[in-house]
């Protein structure tokens, strides 16, 4: 009895144009494992090609160089569906959004392939009744594997491609659901219109097919029609012809290897360019960007918590840096060597914090001022400690006040023309400072100096004199952008708000 792959073979034959012509493809993912090795491969347009052989010979490589998922070495692959919008392509492994429901694969993968909302909602009842599946509010993950695949069967099938290339469609399906899947197929390809080809680890289904390639070690032994093969290798079954030809092709290649002493791991590779791959389609179109935005919406309608983690996250992000690092510093330490006082610092309380007097010590005043902007002032005995103590990241820096130095402050404000050089030396706060953190040292200078300008202005309106000559001849007026005293958060808030947007923008 004719079986329908010799009735349908012998009517299309290999008259018809080719779909898809593989011409010397060489493929190899790492010097040690070639895939392909010169495959040749012809598949007449409007027929069922099915590609069969032993698990590891090379069937997914070769599709996915087909649909320009993978490059070829060498050799070229020339496909008639010129876009990959005119292709439905089945991968082995399913790539399914697992989270999204069944319609809402459909309706992504439709804006995808441009479809409109009719046309999806039509196509996926169609496609849903014919596969067997159920409710199109199931969500994938809660799919057996089976429905798993006939859900990627039917993205495939979806935008009613030219050109169908399907990995395995009927693993884990009923034989009653394979059989129409087949009759299906064959439907599709019987105006001559479209093309499929398809491997599957069934042999004797592949019989129906138009043409079989069989292929092993990265080539394909035939390329015929079921029947010819058959007839040709005086056999009853495809597996038998199949066995028979691996045989020929193991005798052919140790027969090689004993007269060329020909390694097979070193299969030289032609120097020829591969061709272009498949044009792309425009990933800018509305369609493209409408998918986009769907499989997005899916994937936060799906997962709201993780959603709602996201969201926050900036904001904690945020507020954390403004509350521990956007703030000045406080409390940051200075060490103090005041020679003016016998008893420590501990004895500014008995002196007057107000008047004129330059017999009192004033130095007080001043670190009194330092105290009240949240600086600690630690006391130290002789110079060199403090210095140490500088070195050693205790302080941030040493101001030092030398014995009469209240004196030689008055001296030198009172009668400036008498003032000698020892005075005016006395009279300065000597300051050393850790400058090795820009930002800590240099708002430590601001804060010494206003903090020192706010003391004289003090002493200057007690002492009855003009508060102007305390502070030096340059007046620093409001600043056209930002503030007189900017804070570290004023640096920082555009570095935080450009984060925040790229993070917004990239989920
Ligand atoms: N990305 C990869 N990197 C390295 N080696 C790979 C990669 N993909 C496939 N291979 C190797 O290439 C060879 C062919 O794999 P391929 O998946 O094409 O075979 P197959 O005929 O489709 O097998 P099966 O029928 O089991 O799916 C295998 O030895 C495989 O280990």
């Amino acid at each position: 009895m004719e079986s329908p792959g010799m009735a349908l073979s012998d009517k299309y034959g290999g008259d018809n144009p080719p779909a898809i012509m593989v011409r010397g493809a060489y493929k190899r993912y790492n010097p040690y494992s070639v895939v392909l090795r010169g495959l040749n491969m012809t598949v007449p347009e409007g027929t069922i090609y099915g590609l069969l052989g032993p698990s590891g010979c090379g069937k997914t490589t070769l599709l996915s160089c087909m649909v320009g998922r993978c490059q070829l070495d060498a050799g070229d692959i020339q496909v008639k569906a010129r876009t990959k919008s005119n292709i439905g392509y089945m991968p082995q492994e399913l790539a399914l959004y697992q989270e999204f429901s069944i319609k809402e694969t459909m309706t992504y993968y439709g804006r995808l392939f441009g479809m409109s909302h009719k046309q999806i909602e039509t196509r996926t009842y169609e496609l849903l009744k014919f596969l067997e599946l159920p409710n199109e509010n199931n969500i994938v993950s809660r799919l057996s594997g089976g429905q798993e695949r006939r859900v990627s069967f039917a993205v495939a099938l979806l935008h009613d491609p030219q050109l169908l290339i399907l990995d395995e469609p009927t693993v884990g399906v009923d034989p009653v659901l394979s059989a129409s899947i087949w009759q299906h197929l064959l439907d599709m390809t019987a105006n001559g219109n479209k093309t499929v080809v398809i491997t599957t680890h069934y042999i004797e289904e592949a019989r129906q097919a138009h043409t079989i390639g069989l292929m092993r070690d990265g080539t394909l032994l035939a390329e015929e029609s079921p029947s010819q093969l058959l007839l040709k290798h005086n056999c009853s079954t495809l597996e038998q012809a199949f066995l028979e030809l691996s045989k020929r092709q193991t005798r052919r290649s140790v027969m090689d290897k004993e007269d060329e002493n020909c390694n097979i791991e070193t299969y030289p590779v032609p120097n020829k360019k591969p061709l272009a791959p498949l044009k792309p389609d425009n990933i800018c179109s509305k369609s493209r960007i409408v998918a986009q935005l769907l499989k997005n919406f899916y994937w936060m309608k799906r997962n709201i918590p993780i959603m709602c983690f996201l969201m926050i996250l900036p904001v904690v992000q945020c507020y954390l840096f403004c509350t521990c690092i956007g703030r000045d510093p406080q409390g940051l330490k200075l060490g103090v060597v005041n020679e003016e006082l016998k008893n420590g610092m501990s004895s500014c309380s008995s002196y007057p914090s107000s008047g004129c007097n330059f017999s009192v010590p004033l130095s007080c005043r001043y670190l009194q001022n330092l105290k009240d902007k949240s600086y600690k002032l630690i006391e130290y005995d002789s110079l060199d400690e403090a210095k140490f103590a500088v070195k050693k990241n205790k302080v941030w820096g040493v101001l030092y006040f030398e014995e009469g130095y209240s004196e030689s402050l008055g001296e030198r404000i009172k009668m400036p023309e008498n003032a000698t050089d020892r005075t005016l030396s006395i009279s300065d706060v000597n300051i050393w400072q850790d400058m090795s953190n820009q930002y800590v040292s240099n708002l430590l200078r601001r804060d010494m100096l206003s903090r020192y300008v706010m003391f004289l202005e003090s002493v200057f309106r007690d002492c009855g004199w003009p508060v102007a000559l305390a502070d030096i001849p340059i007046k620093l007026e409001d600043a056209i952008y930002g503030d007189n005293n900017p804070s570290f958060g004023h640096f920082t808030a555009p570095a935080i708000i450009s984060l925040l947007v790229y993070f917004y923008i990239k989920k």
